[in-house]
């Protein structure tokens, strides 16, 4: 990585001195022709604000062709220098700005924009960066900010979980009492400067201090003694003169996102956020204020909080996912406030049905009176993907029945436009004959599918008829694997040369047979380099997936894919979710070919390697015109095809990964039992019906289960392997607290995320601790995750030194 020169870097709010150059995004979709939409022309270099009310919550920033991710990589591979990455950034910034304020909208945001992540954006501007990282004071620069989020040669990076629900990832804030705050990131005003240049107001964006810190974690050492709340003294004084510099730069309105009011806070944390903002009021005069709440509900104790609050100006809401926060809109707001209704939906790809928003929007004019109503999206459109424009291989149906970020922008200002009473009427109608068409089309629907879940579902709970204990007996006499078993979790390198022939096969510039050559070596590659390390139960690799997810959407029906449509997952890295629009079968036997290649290779056991049907479903962009767990059903039975098949042609051992299960659970606790209920029976349905003697994996990559560790018990699958290494093992205490755990089990020994190689002895003291609460007979070594974001020679070195690490333990063990 980039270790380049960086103290010379400059802080990251510095704007380039080029004149950016992107294009903008186009306005022109399927369903939002160009006609619709005028294109405003330039007076005196200033864009001219129309009095109609529509805002945007937040928009993506990776661009339409993954600018930033190239522009970023390249940055860290030492190959460009910062200025190239400020000059991407800063043309992606101005394109997005001219298509809001092109397309029409009120309210567009700032400082929406990173470098990596928007909660680290905010740790920067507090100044709480963890002391390791050797800042001090001044301005912080690239070099810190990079390193907190990818580590550097000598200090580990910080933490990275998920953001509510989503498959969105941000950096951990680490605070703790000893912290000092100061403003260290000038980048919200330096944006908000920026898009004025530009002749763009717009609406500047926070992070709230209270979802900021109630997402942090304690630091290292007062992890159980420390209120984090307890800190909203220290940070409210660092918003406030923000609040100040935004408000001499000329800023009218300020947007505070607090998410974290979709959760079940309790009494004394809602006391907390009013006494927050009541705190900040001298500092808000003069500005207008949105709240902007999303990915849920609001509780009602939140709402009547949030609502009780003077200094605000306008609140935000989810309506695509808060159904009850509008029954609560109906019983009472507060009056004279704006509200932000966010009827369009970022979460998804899915054309707005705009007849249907526009009824919502009017009921809710009725309550809340004229002209207080905005139109606005769900959450921000960062988790959707940027522009259908780009989609030009998509079937033309199926592309007329969705939007993407650039299309959403336009439905929220076509539905503005109506709500003044200038209602677009062809628009409207040609929204309803496409929404119609999707409600109809037989491609949509199967009924011989829904008739076979409804079949089987019928039948029992899918349990598998012995239980674990025996099962694993069975096993390790067919297997007979050593003490503390090593194994990866899939994927190896994806190297450019793999990429590279995937690409090719795919645009059929290379044979299948030179394709499946190609993959047959990469495949020995791999297998002879698990052999060498000495590692016991090996994998293929991956090389013929382009994504766990992706790969297998593209071969079950009921799926489409996108040639364009990343969203960001974290930092520079992005996924292509598939889109999920009809009922879903197999047609064929997806992975069996490439199992039974890579088996023959090896003596020892290779794992068959599938995703399950609740990752695939998480990761996809799905239907709305069915219960999610009705999709997931289908999607589990076309999984168990595959592991009946995998069984049949020999494989021993067969991982279904469940890497999303985790980060689905619904954020409102009153809906966990279902989501549970459901997620781990469609996992039982791909593997109960496999013979003992066949080793079932699974794998998830989120480390906070201790709330969930029931479920995961439930799920019944004879080996699990988890992240564990970058969340200070917060995993193991679940075990400290004595829950029993009979299955085979392998928490992550050391973090896959990082460049950095942990070393022999690191590993050994993991493993200690996790000895400490676990049974010897039940642990499993592996990394965290799978390592395709790795180069081949961090992964030799890590794996080596992991697999001294195990023969280190075992020697011990055998001592004792
Ligand atoms: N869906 C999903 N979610 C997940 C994970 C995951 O693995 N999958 N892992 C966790 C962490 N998140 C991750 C997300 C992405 C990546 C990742 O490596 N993504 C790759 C892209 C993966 C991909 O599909 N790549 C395509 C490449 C498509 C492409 O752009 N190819 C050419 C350009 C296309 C062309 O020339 O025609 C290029 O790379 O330049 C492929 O390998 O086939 C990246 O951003 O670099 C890793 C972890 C959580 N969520
Ligand atoms: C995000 S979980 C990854 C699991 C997958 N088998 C891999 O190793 O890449
Ligand atoms: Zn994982």
């Amino acid at each position: 990585m980039g270790q380049l020169a960086l103290q010379r870097l400059p802080p990251l709010a510095s704007v380039p001195k080029r004149p950016p150059s992107l294009p903008p995004p186009s306005l022109a979709s399927p369903s939002l022709a160009c006609a619709t939409v005028s294109r405003r022309p330039l007076r005196n270099g200033l864009y001219i604000a129309r009095a109609m009310s529509s805002h945007i919550v937040g928009y993506p920033r990776i661009g339409p062709k993954r600018e930033l991710k190239f522009a970023l990589e390249s940055f860290w591979d030492g190959k460009t220098g910062v200025d190239e990455l400020q000059n991407v950034a800063a043309d992606l910034r101005k394109s997005i700005w001219k298509h809001m304020a092109d397309a029409g909208i009120k309210y567009i945001p700032s400082n929406t924009f990173s470098y990596y992540d928007q909660m680290l954006d905010t740790t920067a501007m507090l100044g709480a960066v963890p002391s390791r990282y050797g800042w001090e004071s001044g301005e912080i620069g690239f070099d810190v900010y990079f390193s907190m989020a990818r580590g550097n040669a000598s200090v580990p990076a910080m933490e990275m979980t998920k953001w509510f629900d989503t498959n969105y990832h941000y950096i951990v804030p680490e605070l703790g009492p000893d912290v000092k705050f100061s403003y260290a990131s000038h980048k919200a005003v330096a944006e908000f400067k920026e898009a004025k240049a530009l002749g763009i107001d717009t609406v500047p964006v926070l992070i709230g201090p209270m979802t900021y810190l109630l997402l942090s974690k304690p630091a290292k050492g007062v992890e159980n003694s420390f209120c984090l709340l307890s800190l909203i003294d220290k940070i409210l004084p660092i918003y406030k003169e923000v609040l100040a510099d935004l408000k001499s730069a000329g800023a009218r309105w300020i947007q505070f996102d607090e998410p974290i009011l979709v959760m079940d806070l309790d009494t004394s944390q809602l006391q907390a956020f009013s006494d927050a903002y009541a705190h900040m009021e001298s500092s808000l005069a003069g500005l207008n204020v949105l709240i902007a709440t999303y990915f849920a509900d609001v509780p009602a104790e939140a709402y009547k909080t949030l609502t009780s609050l003077k200094c605000v100006t306008g609140f935000g809401f989810d309506l695509v996912r808060g159904l009850e926060t509008l029954e609560l809109i109906k019983v009472g707001f507060p009056r004279g406030k704006l509200l932000f209704a966010g009827v369009v939906d970022g979460r998804n790809i899915w054309a707005n049905d705009l007849s249907a928003s526009l009824k919502t929007l009017q009921a809710l004019e009725d309550i809340v009176g004229k002209e207080k109503v905005v139109v606005s999206t769900s959450c921000s459109l960062l988790h959707t993907a940027v522009d259908l424009v780009n989609e030009i291989k998509l079937d033309k149906e199926l592309k007329s029945w969705l939007a993407f970020a650039a299309q959403k922008v336009v439905e929220v200002n076509a539905l503005a436009k109506s709500f003044s009473g200038v209602k677009d009427e062809a628009l409207f109608a040609s929204n309803s004959m496409r929404q119609a068409s999707r409600r109809s089309s037989p491609r949509v629907t199967n009924v011989s599918v829904q008739q076979d879940v409804a079949a089987a579902l019928k039948k029992s709970d899918h349990r598998r008829s012995t239980v674990v204990s025996v099962r694993l007996q069975a096993q390790q006499k067919k297997l007979n694997l050593p003490a503390l078993p090593t194994t990866t979790i899939g994927s190896f390198p994806q190297t450019a040369d793999i990429r590279r022939i995937r690409r090719e096969f795919k645009a059929k510039k290379m044979s299948e047979i030179d394709y499946v050559q190609a993959m047959k070596e990469e495949f020995e590659k791999v297998v002879k380099l698990q052999e060498e390390l000495g590692i016991d139960v090996l994998v293929h690799g991956e090389a013929e997936r382009n994504d766990m997810v992706e790969y297998f959407g593209e071969q079950l029906s009921g799926f489409a894919f996108t040639s364009n449509g990343w969203v960001q997952s974290y930092g520079s890295r992005c996924v292509k979710p598939p889109i999920i629009y009809g009922d879903v079968t197999r047609p064929k036997a997806m992975t069996v070919f490439w199992s039974s290649m890579a088996q023959k290779m090896t003596k020892r056991p290779m794992k068959g390697m599938l995703t399950g049907p609740v990752t695939i479903l998480n990761w996809s962009f799905v239907r709305n015109d069915q219960p999610r767990h009705e999709t997931c059903f289908q999607i589990a039975l076309a999984i168990k095809d595959e592991v009946q098949d995998l069984e049949q042609a020999g494989i021993t051992v067969i991982q279904i990964d469940e890497a999303a299960l985790r980060e689905g659970l619904p954020l409102r606790r009153s809906e966990h039992e279902f989501y549970l209920d459901w997620a781990v029976h469609a996992f039982r349905i791909t593997n109960f019906c496999v013979q003992d003697t066949t080793q079932i994996h699974t794998h998830m990559c989120y480390s906070n289960f201790n709330d969930i560790i029931h479920s995961i018990i439930n799920m019944d699958a004879d080996v699990i392997t988890i992240e564990n290494s970058r969340s200070d093992e917060k995993l193991l205490s679940v075990f400290r607290e004595g829950v029993k755990y009979g299955a085979g089990i392998g928490p992550g020994v050391y973090d896959i995320h990082s460049p950095r190689i942990p070393s022999a002895e690191e590993i050994a003291e993991r493993i200690n601790k996790m000895l400490a609460v676990l049974e010897s007979k039940v642990l499993w070594v592996n990394p965290d995750c799978g390592l395709k974001t790795r180069k081949y020679s961090e992964v030799k070195s890590a794996l080596s030194n992991m697999v001294a690490a195990a023969k280190l333990i075992r020697a011990q063990l055998s001592k004792s």
